[in-house]
């Protein structure tokens, strides 16, 4: 992840006029899969402008969206000072990850383990997994410990976000298929103890929701998905268990 500072000193008469156009030119950035997150903030006198890219930011230059980006801010580029990259410094955490708070590695693969037997027995998942991988668990385990903050061992061993893709190319998983994946899936992490605080579920819930509907989308006949699109990483939503 790379983050990229530009400092604006845009006069005090022309600041409304800055942020109108900043306003329109985030639409470009929005559309961007390579921006994963970006702010403007106001001081005493400038402005600054936080890009928080996913993917190499010169993508972003090279593709379609940088030019309507550039041109909305054309008349303010006098004001810019270069932009500055920087790379976010591990610093510690002052909260747990998912993947901490679940319990780890350990966790993650007792869940998988305990759900992919249960799968075969299951008369809509039965014929979609007929043919699975024997360490398919182990892969599935590996994917969302990642997604939830653990280790990238997907990313190193299976081709990160575009080998789990290719993995449902083709699939043709119904809606119905994916309702019982997730409560099957749901129910197993109740008999092998995941947590069961209501912050951690539903953040492990809103992933699921996520995860799956893109699966659906990923199978269907024809899809194209964007093979750049980086490894989704899942956080705590607005409510955190060890705040009390
Ligand atoms: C959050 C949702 C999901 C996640 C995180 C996920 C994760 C994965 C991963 C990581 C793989 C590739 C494993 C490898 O590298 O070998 C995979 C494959 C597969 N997934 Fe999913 N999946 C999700 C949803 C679904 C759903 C809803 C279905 C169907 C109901 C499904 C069906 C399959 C099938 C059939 C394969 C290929 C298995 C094989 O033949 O080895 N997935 N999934």
């Amino acid at each position: 992840m790379m983050i990229e500072y530009t400092r604006y000193g845009v006069p005090a008469d022309r600041a409304e006029a800055f942020e109108a156009a900043y306003r329109r030119a985030a639409a470009h950035l929005a559309a961007a899969p390579e921006c994963h997150d970006f702010e403007l903030t106001k001081g005493d006198g400038d402005y600054v402008v936080r890009l928080t890219w996913a993917a190499d930011p010169d993508g972003f230059r090279a593709g379609p969206h940088f030019a309507p980006f550039t041109a909305e801010l054309a008349d303010f580029a006098a004001y810019a000072d270069e932009p500055r990259r920087h790379e976010p410094v591990d610093i510690g955490r002052p909260a747990p990850t998912l993947y901490e708070w679940a319990g780890g590695a350990e966790a993650f693969e007792k869940l998988l383990h305990a759900f992919y037997l249960r799968v075969p027995e299951d008369e809509l998942l039965a014929p979609l997994f007929a043919g699975m991988d024997p360490h398919h668990a182990h892969h599935v385990a590996d994917w969302l410990g990642e997604v939830f903050g653990g280790p990238s061992a997907y990313s190193t061993s299976r081709g990160g976000h575009r080998g789990m893709v290719g993995r449902h190319l083709g699939k043709g998983i119904t809606e119905q298929q994916r309702k019982r994946w997730v409560s099957l899936l749901l129910d197993t992490a109740d008999d092998v103890g995941l947590p069961d605080d209501p912050e951690f579920r539903s953040a492990f819930v809103g992933y699921l929701e996520w995860g799956t509907r893109m699966a659906v989308i990923f199978s269907r006949p024809g899809a194209e998905p964007n093979p750049a699109e980086p490894m989704p990483t899942w956080d705590w939503g607005n409510v955190r268990p060890w705040q009390g």
